[in-house]
């Protein structure tokens, strides 16, 4: 019965209220049933997907665009003023090739302050992104990424850095999305 409801919890969360076009009903779900700490002025836009209750800290101020697919059995900490495009998958949980058979292993994501992520990117687990790190499009993130360094490719090298200048607003809305 346990396992029924904690099921049901998660289908819920990904296949109707995600699509419910309502951002404060979204948060009061994600807050209160599925247990996320959610900061103030963050938004977690429509259609996005999350593997487990628990194990997720947004801050304040961030936009988590369009279907997102968010893996916190590892745990996601994001801080403030981050900036996740559409469709960026952040996972914490593989299997070890180490070991014959399949057996779970996750590791911690860390989102720190200011980092933008492109539409499509991918973080693996046990990945931590610095402030104010730029990640692109379509990258696939391995390893750390240093402060304001801008990475891009597979797997995600660096390219470029961004000047320390965290003053600009990151957070926003948008009906019906
Ligand atoms: C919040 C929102 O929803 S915003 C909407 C979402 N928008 C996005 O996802 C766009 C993300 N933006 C990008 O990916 C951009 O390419 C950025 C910001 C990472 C880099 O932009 P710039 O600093 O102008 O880089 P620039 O275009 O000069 O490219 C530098 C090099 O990196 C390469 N590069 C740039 N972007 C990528 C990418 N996504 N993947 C692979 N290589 C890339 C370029 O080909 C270039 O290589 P070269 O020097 O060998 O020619």
């Amino acid at each position: 019965m346990r396992v029924f409801l904690s099921e049901f919890r998660l289908y819920l969360c990904n296949h109707v209220i995600s699509n419910i076009p309502s951002h404060r009903f979204r948060l009061w779900y994600y807050r209160k049933i599925m247990g996320f700490k959610i900061g103030a002025g963050s938004a977690i836009f429509m259609n996005c997907k999350f593997d487990c209750t628990k194990g997720l800290t947004i801050g304040d101020n961030c936009v988590i665009n369009a279907k997102c697919r968010l893996d916190s059995r590892g745990e996601i900490y994001i801080g403030n003023n981050v900036s996740l495009s559409e469709e960026v998958i952040c996972l914490t949980s593989d299997h070890n090739e180490d070991i014959k058979g399949i057996y779970d292993r996750s590791k911690k994501i860390i989102i720190e302050d200011y980092v933008w992520v492109g539409t499509r990117a991918m973080i693996l687990a046990g990945v931590k992104l610095e402030k104010g790190a730029m990640i692109a499009a379509g990258a696939v993130v391995t390893r750390n990424v240093d402060c304001c360094n801008v990475v891009a490719g597979v797997p995600a090298k660096q390219i470029n850095s961004r000047p320390q200048d965290f003053n600009y607003p990151t957070n926003y809305k948008r009906l019906f999305q």
